[in-house]
């Protein structure tokens, strides 16, 4: 029995770093719960306040209702796996596997039993009599879980366990993982920068920023119905286009969603229409992925998208096409800065009203990119960025780059974002 809670986790280190910001988060018993996030996000910082090993500067940690503040990590009843597993070289595979039962005094038989069981768990029952330093990196790893697991822990603790391994390994080491949690029932909390692991490996998935949950959800939520902008671009191969629209809303009959110079069109009776109604006449930020858009010949489907291909990528099993559809796109970096503010020109349309007014005639797409504002800002700079959608073709397909290609946009799987980076049509989360 583990279940762990996060109550408004802060950490900020000597020196002024916020690792983690106002943390809430909770892990059922028995649930995988993996914590993904780019470099230097939080990730590892929370996992050491779970284990006692760092304390929050603020906000409390539960684990199984009762707070554990003061609580010893060695009372904690966990066990923590990282990357860089340090086994012991002059020990063979058997005994750094049973190493913590014996420092805990466990019988020889008791502790031959677990070792065999949790080696026989990982499917390395066959190496106990090698030493460690012949091992693959894959085999290791499997020895470090070993050890973690033959302390019977309630609650598992994973640092980029994986993270040393090459593509095959951890494909492998992924797969098995997964079920041997299942396996054991323990709860486990799964740090990595890697959506592949986060997305195939966690009954949820919470993606912190710069020590800041962004979203909690299972894989399928957090992809298809991610919270902000910033997890619409961290999920998802290839990357999200995100595009500025200006919504034309006609009421009662549909709206039109201005994409640079084209328009995609929702009948009124579309899911979101009301909500995208409320922005009126602004621009907001249409998330369009490579699932949402089927090549078609032109004119043929009732909402399209035209653009030239700028680049193809052959994956072998499928080609990739990167459609430049002429229109302004924003960097989930800049949303919430002046710089989105500016692309996407709800704030500053009043008082730069002339350059935003011929910005706007021409669908969003600058005819002189170095026309300055009156405060010498140059918003040519920021609308160079020009948004490209991925479009999945058949592997090898004959089209070139700098040929046109038409798509047909599935309307109900795009996502639309405020110009602070929120999903301005979140239902049910
Ligand atoms: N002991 C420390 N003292 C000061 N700053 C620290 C300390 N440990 C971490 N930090 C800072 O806190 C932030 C979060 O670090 P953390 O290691 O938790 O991130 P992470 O997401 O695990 O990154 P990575 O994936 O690279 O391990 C970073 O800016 C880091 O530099």
């Amino acid at each position: 029995m583990a279940d762990v809670t996060l109550e408004g986790v802060t950490k900020v280190f000597d020196g002024g770093t916020t690792a983690l910001d106002n943390v809430s988060l909770d892990v059922a018993d028995g649930e995988f719960m993996v914590l993904l996030g780019p470099s230097g996000c939080g990730k590892s910082t929370l996992l050491r306040i779970v284990a006692g090993l760092d304390d929050p500067t603020r906000g409390t940690v539960y684990l199984d209702g009762e707070p554990t503040d003061g609580l010893a990590p060695r009372d904690r009843g966990i066990a923590m796996v990282f990357q860089d597993y340090a086994l012991y070289p002059h020990m063979n595979v058997g005994d750094n596997i049973g190493f913590p039962l014996k420092m805990a005094g466990i019988e020889p038989e008791e502790r031959e039993r677990r070792t065999s069981d949790a080696a026989s768990a990982l499917g390395i029952a066959d190496i106990l009599g090698r030493r460690t330093q012949r091992l693959s990196g894959g085999q290791r790893q499997r020895v470090a879980m070993g050890r973690a697991i033959v302390r019977e822990p309630d609650l598992f603790l994973m640092d980029e366990p994986l993270s040393n391994l090459d593509a095959g390994q951890r494909a492998e080491l992924r797969n098995e993982i997964g079920g041997l949690a299942q396996q054991l029932g323990v709860t486990v909390i799964y740090v990595t920068h890697d959506q592949t692991e986060a997305l195939t490996m966690a009954d949820r998935v919470a993606i912190l920023r710069r020590g800041v949950l962004q979203d909690v959800g299972t894989p399928a939520a957090v992809y298809n119905r991610p919270a902000t902008i910033y997890v619409a671009s961290f999920l998802g191969n290839p990357r999200i286009c995100l595009a500025v629209a200006k919504v034309d809303a006609h009421e009662g009959s549909h709206i039109e969603l201005h994409i640079g110079e084209q328009t995609l069109s929702l009948p009124w009776a579309h899911s979101r229409t009301r909500i995208l109604s409320r922005y009126d006449n602004e621009r907001i930020i249409v998330g369009i992925r490579a699932e949402a858009l089927t090549p078609v010949t032109p004119g043929t489907a009732s909402n399209e998208l035209a653009g030239k291909v700028r680049t193809l990528e052959h994956h072998g099993h499928e080609t990739l096409a990167f459609l430049d559809i002429r229109a302004s796109a924003i960097a989930p970096d800049e949303v919430g800065t002046t710089k989105a503010e500016q692309v996407l020109g709800n704030r500053w349309r009043r008082p730069f009203g002339s350059w935003a007014s011929r910005w706007s005639r021409n669908g969003g797409r600058s005819d002189d990119e170095t026309t300055s504002t009156a405060d010498g800002e140059t918003p040519g700079r920021h609308l160079r960025r020009s948004a490209e959608v991925a479009v999945r073709l058949a592997p090898y397909p004959h089209i070139k780059t700098g040929e046109p290609l038409s798509v047909a946009v599935d309307t109900e799987a795009l996502l639309f974002f405020n110009d602070r980076g929120n999903r301005i049509d979140v239902v049910g989360r």
